[in-house]
């Protein structure tokens, strides 16, 4: 007998396969799956941006660009939507919010901001260095970017709307920081009703190493699956070839 597994979409007709996963394999419909690229930005991911004048190790961040290039090019070729998420605000800030907002006092970017004024304008800033996406990750195309101004993407932002209008149950997901903004954006598309598969080594955690195994601990245990990228490249590389 075959090892069971999960089913998001019972009821689609066309190829699919089976990714191994903890704690049980699900099956990903390539018609239905997108690939979530969280905030590879220059803020999190290069020299120079805001969570290196932060003062965290910005170091590791290139191990997990490789492989997330593994996981895009597979997806595309099946035709998966890849969608990547930007944080950050507007300009002027207003998005940041006020010193009513908690995001205003635990924000790292704003925080750094204000205690050294010369940064000032500088990080997360729609328009600037900063916000943008890594090179070594540009979009191609027919992938799509949403904008986030908190650390889950589906707060007043437009991913609800766009994965709903292209019948999307599940997200796979990838970027920095696992703790952070991956792990509450797959909190709270579990609470929409999303299918979250975490891909562990193609993510990375701000903060010390059991962070990471904390996320991964969550997600295996209450929010979703856990898989890797051998696994997801191995799998859905069976899937035909899109035209
Ligand atoms: C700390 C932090 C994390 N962001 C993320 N992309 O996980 C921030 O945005 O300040």
């Amino acid at each position: 007998m075959s090892e069971p597994f999960v089913d998001p979409t019972p009821a689609s007709a066309g190829p699919s396969v089976i990714l191994p996963a903890r704690p049980e394999p699900i099956r990903l419909d390539p018609g239905a799956t997108a690939v979530i690229v969280v905030d590879m930005q220059n803020a999190y991911a290069s020299k120079g941006g805001y969570v290196d004048e932060a003062g965290f190790d910005v170091g590791p961040a290139a191990s997990v660009i490789g492989k997330i290039t593994e996981v895009l090019d597979t997806a595309r070729m099946a035709g998966m939507p890849v969608i990547f998420l930007q944080n950050g605000w507007d300009a002027d800030y207003t998005e940041a919010g006020t010193p009513l907002s908690p995001n205003w006092h635990k924000s790292n970017a704003l925080k750094t901001m204000r205690k050294r004024p010369e940064l000032a304008g500088r990080f997360l800033a729609r328009g600037g260095w900063d916000y943008e996406l890594i090179e070594a990750l540009a979009p191609k195309e027919g992938d799509l970017r949403v904008h986030k101004p908190r650390y889950s993407a589906f707060f007043n932002s437009q991913l609800d709307s766009v994965l709903r209008a292209r019948g999307i149950r599940t997200l796979v997901f990838t970027g920095i920081a696992t703790n952070v903004c991956v792990e509450s954006t797959l909190r709270d598309g579990f609470h929409l009703e999303y299918f979250g598969v975490l891909l562990e080594d193609a993510t990375h955690h701000l903060g010390p190493d059991f962070i990471q195994q904390a996320t991964v601990y969550n997600v295996e245990k209450f929010f979703g699956w856990v898989s890797t990228v051998a696994d997801f490249r191995t799998t859905v590389s069976q899937l035909p070839p899109k035209e």
